[in-house]
């Protein structure tokens, strides 16, 4: 890594030490260190096929470590299941729609919340994504195969919310959604880390978009961490190409 790594003030809610992964025999992923503090918002940029969603599917234990350690809230999770993850509190949002695309809205809001049986705790959480998402209340009816891609994306972060998550990973969120949605989405991502101290971790090619947001920001390339700095400092950073 060319950076200087930054302090870890608070404990994390997230971390990842050394990491080296990927499938079967290819590697993919090499020495990754990378953390995140609670209500923290972290970017991960690089060029297409850098690993960044290899990173995130590592983090959530959909894919095998080859060595490393990674900890969430305190505790080691090598071993421990993607399902058990989610239900510890980590979401993955994919960069394709995971939506349902046969089922209303609502449907799909209340799938998000699937570890919950109490109704009124399912409509409550379902209020409070309309209201930061309106338009899945104004069409909560609608097929979600119906909506436009920015309006699906919506979808899929409201699905991501009704597990209240404490972190949430996101995969590329800007992609198929036209600038003026992008900047509306990335704002909200900032102000739901912000108000729920939810932490955040967004992989993006959408530099500005992230670099708007993030508290701290990782270039990653070809598997590897080359740069690790505070998201003013990224604002300000004017080239990019030469380090992806
Ligand atoms: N299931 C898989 N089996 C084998 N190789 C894979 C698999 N998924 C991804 N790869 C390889 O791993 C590398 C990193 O892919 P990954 O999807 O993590 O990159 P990325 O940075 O997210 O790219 P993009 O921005 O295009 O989504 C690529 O070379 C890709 O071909």
């Amino acid at each position: 890594m060319t950076g200087q790594s930054m302090e870890v003030a608070v404990q994390p809610i997230l971390q990842g030490r050394g990491i080296t992964a990927g499938y079967g025999k290819r590697r993919v992923l090499s020495d990754v260190d990378i953390h995140v503090a609670p209500g923290e918002v972290v970017g991960v940029l690089g060029h297409n096929g850098a690993g960044k969603t290899t990173l995130l599917k590592t983090l959530i234990r959909m894919v095998p470590l080859t060595s490393g350690e990674i900890e969430f809230e305190g505790e080691r999770v090598e071993r421990v299941s993607s399902v058990k993850m989610v239900r510890r509190g980590m979401s993955i949002t994919p960069a394709e729609q995971p939506i349902f695309r046969d089922l209303t809205v609502e449907q799909n809001l209340e799938l998000g919340a699937s570890g919950v049986s109490d109704r009124q705790e399912i409509r409550r959480r379902m209020d409070e994504v309309v209201e930061v998402f309106p338009v899945l209340g104004e069409r909560r009816s609608t097929i979600a195969g119906r909506f436009s891609g920015g309006q699906q994306r919506q979808l899929s972060l409201g699905i991501a919310l009704m597990a209240q998550p404490r972190i949430m990973l996101l995969d590329e969120p800007s992609i198929g959604i036209s600038p003026a949605v992008v900047g509306a989405t990335f704002r909200t991502i900032r102000e739901l880390a912000q108000e729920r101290s939810m932490s955040v971790l967004v992989v993006e090619q959408n530099v500005k978009a992230v670099t708007g947001i993030a508290d701290r920001v990782y270039v990653l390339r070809n598997g590897s961490i080359v740069l690790e700095e505070s998201g003013a400092e990224a604002q300000q950073r004017e080239v990019w190409w030469d380090l992806f």
